[in-house]
Parts: structure tokens; sequence; C-alpha cells
């Protein structure tokens, strides 16, 4: 019997299966995943900030994955292209016919000395969760300590994720206050940034009005400030130095170290894929997700990496699979935007969808279209039940 096997169970992998498991084929169908469950990545800002729980934001693959989809939980170590198998952490390896690798994103550190040791990452339900343990740690230290750095916090980087935990922190602060008793009017929330620009996939306006939600709220922001060296206490900058307790690492992200120790031909673990999807000389073999870089033909630049454009490309590999199996042409990815939606804690945000032109949207409006993507994601992943359960 023919054997597709798919990889992650994030939004891409996820989105395969369920696709493939629908079209009724007579292959068997694998998934491998490292958790028994799947998370939705969109909402690990929450799960940091402490406005979200994991339970909201996780969902029980077993109960969701149909019945005709075998589920292999374990970690993924290896990939031998040539002879068409997979190495597991635990189990021996796996053969396949099909493959599709949709093993996800990992936290980017540019080879920033100290960036690893003291910076928190947001990439998975456990690196937030540690995230937001030290956050509420520190702060709640400073009761004793009185150490104004316990009340400091850096964010490193200013682009979707950043702007989206800002959101969420300053949203989240003076609930802390209250709860663990450190004065407010002491705390300081520095945004530290490479580039000149907030938020480049925005607009200005909408940029313009995110900054000044964030800075009404306390955040000082910092562009142009590449960072040059993370200390325990510090994020360096050259010759300027941010002091702080809490250093949340969220400059951006680079595909699985999985890609790189396969010896696939890549760059920060994305391999360029062709057309329709599928590996250079290993027809069999699609990359979906943040493993993969497309090139958008329009622009002649790579697409950005996101959860909206993994599961367009999910759709694609798992419609090429099925075509390669049929002795049938594949087809190519194409994509179009749906627009983009960037929350500002749990009430307000910033939208530019990309309907009819572009409409702009700003305020509480976005966190209604927020909630509406959130959920239908979870809709389309899963099922009815899974939807309202994590609300
Ligand atoms: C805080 C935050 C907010 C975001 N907000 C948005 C947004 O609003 N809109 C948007 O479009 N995008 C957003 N993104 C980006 C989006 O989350 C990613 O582009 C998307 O998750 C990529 O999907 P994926 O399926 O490729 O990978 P992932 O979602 O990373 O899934 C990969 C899966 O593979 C599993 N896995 C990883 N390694 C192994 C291994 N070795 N063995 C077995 N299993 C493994 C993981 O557990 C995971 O389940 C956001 C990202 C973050 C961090």
């Amino acid at each position: 019997m023919t054997t597709i096997m798919v990889l992650g169970a994030g939004y891409a992998g996820l989105r395969v299966v369920k696709k493939l498991a629908h079209a009724k084929t007579d292959a068997h169908i694998v998934l491998v995943n490292k958790n028994e469950y799947h998370y939705e990545s969109t909402q690990l800002h929450q799960v940091a900030a402490g406005t979200k729980e994991p339970a909201d934001v996780v969902f029980d693959l077993r109960k969701s994955l149909p019945d005709s989809v075998e589920l292999i939980v374990d970690k993924v170590v290896g990939i031998d292209q040539d002879n068409r198998r997979v190495s597991l952490e635990h189990h021996d390896p796996l053969s396949y016919d099909y493959l599709v690798n949709a093993l996800g994103f990992e936290s980017e550190t540019f080879g920033i000395k100290g960036a690893e040791e003291y910076g928190w990452p947001l990439v998975d339900v456990d690196t937030a969760l540690a995230a937001r343990k030290k956050l509420e740690q520190t702060l709640a230290r400073y009761q004793t300590s009185h150490d104004p750095l316990d009340l400091s916090i850096v964010v490193c980087g200013a682009g979707f994720t950043s702007i989206e935990y800002l959101g969420e922190l300053v949203y989240r602060l003076p609930q802390l206050s209250k709860r663990l008793g450190f004065p407010m009017d002491q705390v300081k929330v520095d945004c530290i940034e490479a580039s000149p620009k907030i938020l480049p996939m925005f607009s200005k306006d909408l940029v313009d009005w995110a900054v000044d939600y964030l800075r009404k709220r306390g955040v000082n922001f910092h562009t142009s400030t590449p960072i040059t060296e993370v200390r325990q206490d510090a994020v360096v900058s050259n010759d300027q130095e941010f002091k702080a307790h809490t250093i949340i690492w969220t400059t951006g992200v680079r595909g699985s170290h999985v890609i790189a120790d396969s010896g696939y031909n890549q760059k920060r673990n994305r391999v360029v894929v062709r057309d329709d999807l599928s590996v250079e000389q290993h027809p069999e073999e699609f990359l979906v997700g943040d493993v993969s870089a497309v090139p958008d033909p329009q622009s002649g630049r790579l697409y950005p990496t996101t959860a909206q454009i993994s599961m367009a490309q999910a759709d694609t590999a798992a419609a090429n699979v099925l075509a390669r199996m049929r002795g049938q042409e594949p087809q190519r990815f194409t994509f179009r935007s749906l627009g983009t939606v960037c929350s500002l804690g749990p009430h307000d945000g910033v939208a530019e969808i990309d309907r009819m032109g572009t409409l702009k949207l700003k305020g509480k409006v976005v966190s209604v279209l927020k909630w509406i993507v959130n959920e239908r994601s979870v809709l389309e992943l899963a099922d009815v039940r899974t939807m309202l359960e994590s609300n």
C-alpha cells in the first residue's frame, strides 16, 4: 500500500492530513508529530503574557483526526531523501512513498551572542509558558528585592510577534501589579528593533496608530538599534545598554533544524521549493509552511512565513500528492492574501483586509475579526466541538 507521510501537526501539516483524509484515498496516511496535541502558534503571545491558558490554544490530535489517519507521536530527527526514510527519536525509521514536510519554525538568533542563553523565545507552548513564568516570578521578586531591573522588560524585535506580545503585556501588567504588589509607575518596557520600521507589513497610518497605542501604555520604542549582544541582565546595541531582568526574544524565525541536519540545500532551515511545492529532484516530496521558501512570482521575493500561507500551501501540496499518485500533472501554488490582522491586547488591533481594494481597520472592531480568524482556524483544522470547547 502507498504510504503518505506528513511531518508536523501545525497549520500546514494538519491541514494536509485533513485534505488527504477527505479525498478518501486508499493510501496509508501517517502523521508524525512530537506532541499529542496541536497548538495554535498564532496565539502563543497570549499564553506568554498570561491572557490565555495553554488549554485555550491546544487541542488533542487523537480526538480530532479522522480514523483513517495513523498518528505517531515522536520527534523527527532526520530525513533520508534518497532512501525515502524518516528517523525518529524513539521509534524505528519509517519508510514513505510520498512525504509532506511541515516541521515548522524555531527561534532565529542571527548568531547574536547570548541571545539563545538569555532571551526568552515564543515558539511553542512550553517556551510561551516559560516566558510567562519568568515574567511573573521576576515581577513578584520586586517586593523583596526592590531592584528596578526586576520591573524592566525588554522585547527584542518590532515585527508582528513582538507587537502582538507587547499589546497583551500592556493589558496584563496592571492586573499583575494588583496581584503581585509591584508599583505600576515604575515598570519599564523597551522594544528594540534593528530596522527603522515597526510592523513592516502594515501601511504607515496603521503603524503610527499601533505605536501610539503602545506608547501611551508605556512602551519605549528604539528603532534603527541593532542588537549586538544579550547578557543576563541587558540587551546591548553597540555602546547602548538596555538593562532588564526579563528579555523576550521575538526577532524572527527560521525553519526546523531537522532541515539542515538532514543535508537539504537550505538557508535558515528553509528550502526553496518548485512552483508545485515539491523539492528539486524529489517529485515525491513536498515542503509546506515555515520550512519552505516560496518565491512570489509578482514581487520575486519570498512569501513571508505565516499561518495563512501555510494553509494555502497545504491545499496545493495535498492536491499534488494525489495528482502524482494518479499520474496527473501537479498544480502550481498560487496565493491571494486575505489580509493581515495584528492584535493589540484582547480588545484592540490593526488590520488590512485585501478584498476589493485594501480595507484598513483599527481599534475594537479588529478584536472581533481576530476572534473570527482564530475560531475559523480551529474549525478548519479540527471540528465544531473542539471550536466550542476552546471558548
Ligand atoms: C506569537 C505568534 C503570532 C503569530 N500570528 C500570526 C497571525 O496572526 N497570522 C499568521 O498568518 N501567522 C502568524 N504567525 C506565524 C504562524 O504561526 C506560522 O507561520 C505558522 O505556525 C507556520 O505553520 P507551520 O505548520 O509551518 O508550522 P508550526 O505551526 O510551527 O507547526 C509545526 C508542527 O511540527 C511539530 N514539530 C516541530 N518539530 C518537530 C519534530 N522534530 N518532530 C515532530 N514534530 C515536530 C510542532 O510541534 C508543530 O506542531 C504567528 C507566529 C507567532 C509565534
